[in-house]
């Protein structure tokens, strides 16, 4: 987030304190006046109630705000009330009694020693956080640092890793200290210079994660790593693409980890904009929603990863609302985190049993709020991706990646604009799985996912299609930049170095396109691209050939 929008979040965080503090000075008013006349016999049970909901609310507000002393008062005059709001519903409650508590409670006095509390501030100091950018340089490839004392053998790793897509710097530890580092993705460095993490000067507490190449595999060396605070390890001789794939999950981890969807339910306005300017500082896409009669409409348009959700809310209770919410078989396995006041365990596992998943008791910090965030929404996405995503390679499954190819096929033609759709099949693989096993097979299939994900944009679709054939959709391309852009990855490809049982080899690559544009239906335009496909690996594989490069018998012909 830079200065100007953290200034601004700080600025609207300012001014809901403002707020909150004139409301709760109204509300402290109103209780006192509430209970002074229920001491002095005007009104009754009513009075009690509604003093009992104004001080709930207090109590898992203000220490949001920062006004804990005061929230903890407010909460233990609401337990004071509490057991003669039950006299209601059980016992009959006695007006007498109403009277004598308030007034041996010392009630009165204590509700107004509240307004005195509203002096008593603590810091929120985690207010804000500056979410992650991706670091990716400005071709979209993840930055890499490798730390490495030896010049030479610094730059022989970098140049074994740029194929697969990374963009490598080298630095010496003595370096390190005057390098820019915040747009490094991740970091490479080796065990006999490795030194703390603490100790690494990252511009922000953010820190990229740190793999440890370590000459040796022993457990001693690798829990002195641990302790050290790395992510991760790979032993020397160093397999490049199984450390390429290492880095790649670890870079995707950190970017999920901290972004998501965040629907936000609560009828406190000034709650409701606090967790939801924390949270947008902390990186999250958030949607307020205020009244729980709209709940419906904005989680089909907003489809978030989690909700947060307030269980008293006026006239609904959330704890309904979650029954309600999982009528819909589309929002069964959607995470519900209550947030409330009420400590009571009976009464937590009872709103937990109605729907919830989780519960956060308020007040409730910054820190917590954007942590629970987290670590929900990151549960959340990989269930999400396990339905969605191929389990090798993290790329779309053959079915939704067609659906995506049709989505983006009406997009270019209601929009009148040109895209692509190619096929791309590694070429001889079968040999590549024969002469080195399946295992080292798989690392190639994933070598190509990689580098697809760092060469291609952030808006194109990528799906693997079958065992060793992949789908590329390039929205808002033409046929001659897509060749350009497929003809790179070709060439990338080809340079990679897989290591195998008789040692290194590198695979090509075959890549057929068509028009997403030019044909009625997108199965159409894929049929045509594996054509294209087809047509080049009958022409000697690896390279690109467009369905348009075709003479008019090939285009006939069925694909193989
Ligand atoms: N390791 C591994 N191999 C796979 C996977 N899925 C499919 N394959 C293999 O991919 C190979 C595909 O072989 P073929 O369709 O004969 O094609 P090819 O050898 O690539 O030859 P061309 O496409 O003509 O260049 C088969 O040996 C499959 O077993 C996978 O997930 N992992």
């Amino acid at each position: 987030m830079s200065d100007e929008k953290t200034a601004d979040v700080l600025r609207k965080l300012d001014v809901l304190k403002t707020r909150f503090r004139e409301k709760a000075s109204g509300d402290i008013n109103l209780i006192e006046l509430m209970a002074m006349d229920a001491a002095a016999g005007r009104g009754g049970q009513e009075e009690v109630r509604r003093a009992y909901q104004v001080l709930h609310r207090l109590a898992g507000s203000a220490g949001t705000f920062g006004f804990r002393a005061l929230g903890e008062e407010a909460r233990a005059l609401e337990l004071v009330l509490k057991p003669y709001l039950e006299s209601e519903t059980g016992a009959p409650g006695d007006l007498s009694e109403i009277h004598e508590m308030l007034l041996n409670e010392n009630f009165i006095g204590r509700v107004r020693g509240l307004e005195s509390l509203l002096a008593v501030e603590e810091s929120e100091g985690e207010a804000t956080e500056t979410p992650k950018d991706s670091n990716t340089d400005s071709a979209g490839q993840p930055e890499v640092l490798i730390i490495e004392p030896e010049q030479t053998s610094g730059e022989y790793l970098a140049n074994l890793l740029v194929p697969h897509g990374f963009s490598v710097q080298c630095a010496t530890p003595r370096e390190l200290f005057s390098k820019d580092l915040s747009r490094i993705s991740v970091v490479l460095i080796r065990d006999d210079v490795l030194i703390a993490q603490e100790q690494i000067p990252w511009p922000s507490q953010d820190r990229p994660p740190i793999i440890c190449i370590g000459s040796s595999d022993a457990f001693d060396e690798r829990y002195r790593i641990a302790a050290l605070g790395v992510d991760g390890f790979v032993s020397e001789p160093v397999d490049v693409p199984v450390l390429a794939d290492y880095m790649e999950r670890l870079i995707n981890e950190k970017m999920e980890f901290g972004s998501g969807r965040v629907m936000v339910i609560d009828d406190d306005p000034e709650l409701l904009e606090r967790y939801s300017l924390i949270l947008e500082g902390g990186g999250f896409e958030v949607r307020r929603v205020s009244s729980p009669a709209t709940v419906l409409s904005a989680l089909s348009e907003f489809r978030p990863d989690i909700i947060l959700m307030d269980v008293q809310m006026g006239n609904f209770n959330g704890t309904t609302l979650a029954r309600m919410l999982r009528f819909d078989p589309e929002w069964v396995g959607l995470h519900i985190i209550f947030l409330s006041s009420e400590e009571d365990s009976e009464f937590q596992f009872d709103a937990l049993s109605q729907g919830g998943d989780d519960f956060l008791t308020k007040p409730v910090s910054d820190r917590i709020l954007l942590q629970a965030a987290r670590v929900r929404c990151y549960r959340a996405r990989q269930l999400d991706k396990l339905a969605s995503r191929d389990s090798l390679t993290g790329l779309l499954k053959h079915s939704l990646a067609k659906s995506e190819v049709g989505k983006e096929h009406g997009r270019c033609q209601r929009l009148d604009y040109p895209s692509v759709v190619a096929m791309l099949d590694l070429d001889h693989f079968k040999q590549v799985n024969d002469r080195h096993g399946h295992r080292v097979g798989d690392l190639v299939i994933k070598g190509l996912a990689n580098l697809l994900r760092h060469r291609l944009r952030k808006t194109d679709v990528i799906g693997r299609y079958g065992g060793e054939e992949f789908i590329v959709a390039l929205p808002n391309c033409t046929l001659e930049n897509a060749r350009r852009s497929m003809e790179a990855v070709c060439e990338q490809m080809s340079k990679i170095e897989f290591s195998g049982s008789d040692g290194t080899f590198s695979v090509t690559l075959s890549v057929g396109m068509a028009p997403l544009e030019d044909y009625e239906k997108p199965e159409d335009a894929i049929e045509a691209a594996d054509r294209a496909l087809y047509a080049r690996k009958a022409a000697g594989r690896n390279g690109v050939t467009s369905i348009n490069d075709l003479d008019w018998a090939q285009k006939e012909s069925e694909p193989g």
